[in-house]
Order: C-alpha cells, then structure tokens, then sequence
C-alpha cells in the first residue's frame, strides 16, 4: 500500500515506522527541513524520538502535495491547532479513493469540534472512508517496539479493517470499532486527567489521590462523552480507561510532566516550552469546560483545572476545593446511565 504520514513529530513517525515495517511504502512528510533530513540520512528522528531507530525504508519530505499525490492511505498527525489548515491544504489532493485516517487527540478551537467531525465538514463524502487510531500508546514504546495495542475507529467496518491491517504487526495489535465518537473522546478528554494527576504528583500527594482522579476523572469524561453520542462502553476500553492509565502513570506522558512543572510553580507558558511537543491537554481542558457548561454535565475535575489553568487557584487550593464538594452516591451520574434497582440502595 502507498502511505503517507502528514506530520514528522513523535507520533507521525512512529507510526509512519510501523506501516515502513510492514512493508508498506511510506512517505512522512515534515515541515523541518532538519527533521526530514535526519529521518532520511540516519533513520532517526533526535529532535522528537531520541534514539528510536527508524526503517531504513521510511522515506521523508519537505514536499506536502508530492506525498499525498496517490496516496491509497493519508494518516494526520499533528497537533489539533494545526489540524484545520493542513486539512484545508490537502483535501483537494487526496485521492477520491484514499482511505484517510487520524490519529490525533484534541479539539479544534475555538468551536470545540471533534477532528473526524472537522474532516467530515471540510472533505464532504469521506465518512465511509475515514477512521480514527487512538488507544494507550506512547511513540517512544511503539518506535522500539514494545507490545502496544491500539484501537481503530470507523462508520465502514471495511474501512476500520483497511487500517487494522495495515497497521498490524506483532509488535502492534489493532482491534476495530464501529464508535468513532467514543474512541475520540476518549483519546482526547483522558489527557485532562494526566495534567490534573501529574499536578497531584508534583504537589507530593500520593497513590490514593492518583487513583481517586483517574477514577473520577473517568467518570466525568465518560458523562461528557455521552453526553456528546459516545458509548459509555467506549470507555472502558483501551481507547478509554486503557489511555487514560497509560498517560497518568507513565513519564512519557507530556501532559503527566507538564502537571508535574506546574506543581514546581512554573508558569504554563514555561512549563510549556521546557516540554517542547504537543501537549493537548491545556487547549481540551478549556474544550470540555465550554462543552460541560453547554451540554449541562459536571466535570468538577475539569472545572478545578481549568482554574489553576488560568491562575484563578492554586493546584493546592483546587485540591482541597474538589475534597469538599457537597456529598454524593458514586454511581449516580456514571455514564448517565439510570441506576438499577441492584446498585440503588432499597
Ligand atoms: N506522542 C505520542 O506518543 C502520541 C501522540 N498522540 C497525538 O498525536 C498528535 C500529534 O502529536 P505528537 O506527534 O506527539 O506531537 P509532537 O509535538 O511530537 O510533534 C508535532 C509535529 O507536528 C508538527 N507541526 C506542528 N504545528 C504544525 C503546523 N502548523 N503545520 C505542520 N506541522 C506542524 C511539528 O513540526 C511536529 O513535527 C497529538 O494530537 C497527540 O495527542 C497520540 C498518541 C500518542
Ligand atoms: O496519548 C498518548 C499516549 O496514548 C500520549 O500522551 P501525551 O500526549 O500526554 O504524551
């Protein structure tokens, strides 16, 4: 199959190295010069995989409609901010018959919409052919090949299955899914939680206050989510609660280290710049506290953090704040599901 990959950062080029491994013929395409260099020359990419050795067969470029011409498969993966303008540039260039798949995990902004939903208004007609790759996977694991398994996302189970298959390999195990909204939520709305946890983290706090957030922090990006037509479902699995273990907990996780520095009392914008890569997590904390406040769902967590965010309290502060809203039964609001009468109390 001919791929190309549009973004030379971490997760381009990791999975831009899966499909060379597979055997697929792969154009990335970069816009440093720099990076598309060293991709080509050393197999490496220093400036965001350190040390992953890359497929010699990985070709990269600096020429956007050179890769995307006849292309059978065109994978995005860039930032969210950047999605908008690089969908608008390509679109006329992909092919009618090119399967396009995202693997992006963010909102566009200002209007808080899902990137599969953005592609969708911009290249009218490419539903069936479009997909989403989410799922618990740091490219610094996938580039050296440790076991990872990723979800991809489809409203064509001939298409979900196109993308299984190129992507599969030992080292790389694809399961398909027909719930696109759920898988990109999920993908998107955990790293809320990885900045509020890392904070926690910083702050010294320990396990018990780790667990509590990603448990909670589950719960209301689960209500959104369906709150916005995912599955609540969607969320206990590897797009859901398997993302969201593997960006708390793990030093990988840009949006973990980041609530890390902020902690230390860095300012965000230095804590930012010291990370140097996307951190999606600042711009979908926003995102979701404008959707929960339209949709009228309760995301305390998202709320809490979206004021340390903006240096309205201090993590500290948000903490103690979140430990004593008014009591409530835990299972009342997951997923918004009406309880049944074996978790009601009689
Ligand atoms: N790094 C990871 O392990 C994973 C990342 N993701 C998601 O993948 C998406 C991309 O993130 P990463 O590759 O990690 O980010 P990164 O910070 O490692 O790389 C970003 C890449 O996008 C390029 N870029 C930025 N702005 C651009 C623009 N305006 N036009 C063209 N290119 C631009 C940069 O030059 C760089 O090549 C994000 O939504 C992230 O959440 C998803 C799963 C795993
Ligand atoms: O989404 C990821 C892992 O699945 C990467 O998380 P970070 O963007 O926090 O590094």
């Amino acid at each position: 199959m001919k791929a190309c990959v549009l973004g030379a950062g971490s997760w381009g080029t990791a999975l831009a190295n899966v499909l060379a491994t597979n055997g697929h013929d792969v154009v990335i395409w970069g816009r440093d010069e720099a990076v598309v260099n060293a991709i080509n020359k050393d197999h490496l990419n220093p400036r965001y995989l350190p040390g992953g050795a890359l497929s010699p067969l990985l070709h990269a470029t600096t020429d956007f409609a050179g890769a995307i011409r006849d292309a059978e498969l065109v994978l995005f993966s860039v930032p969210s901010q950047a999605l908008p303008v690089l969908v608008s540039d390509a679109s006329a260039l992909i092919s009618q018959t090119a399967v396009i798949v995202h693997a992006v995990k963010g909102f566009t902004r200002p209007n808080n919409v899902r990137i599969s939903e953005h592609i969708n208004l911009v290249m009218p007609n490419v539903e069936k052919r479009l997909a989403v790759l989410s799922g618990p996977s740091h490219a610094e694991e996938v580039v050296r090949g440790m076991p990872t398994t990723v979800v991809i996302a489809s409203a064509s189970q001939s298409t979900a299955e196109t993308v299984q298959d190129a992507f599969m390999n030992a080292q790389f195990r694809v399961y398909t899914q027909a719930d696109v909204v759920g898988v990109e939520l999920g993908g998107t709305l955990k790293n809320i939680i990885a900045l509020g946890v890392g904070l926690t983290d910083g702050l010294g706090l320990g396990d018990n206050t780790k667990a509590a957030l990603m448990t909670r922090g589950l719960a209301e990006i689960t209500r959104l989510g369906v709150s916005l037509g995912a599955s609540p479902l969607t969320f206990s699995g590897l797009a859901g609660i398997g993302d969201l273990i593997v960006t708390c907990t793990s030093n990988h996780s840009r949006n973990f280290r980041t609530g890390r520095l902020l902690a230390t009392g860095l300012a965000l914008n230095e804590a930012l710049e010291q990370i140097g890569m996307a951190v999606e997590g600042v711009s979908t904390t926003f995102a979701a506290a404008e959707l929960a406040q339209t949709h009228q769902v309760d995301m305390p967590i998202t709320t809490a953090l979206k004021c340390v965010l903006k240096g309205d309290v201090t993590p500290g502060a948000a903490v103690r704040e979140l430990m004593q809203r008014e009591r409530s039964h835990e299972m009342e609001d997951v997923g918004q599901r009406p309880l049944t009468h074996h978790w009601r109390f009689s």
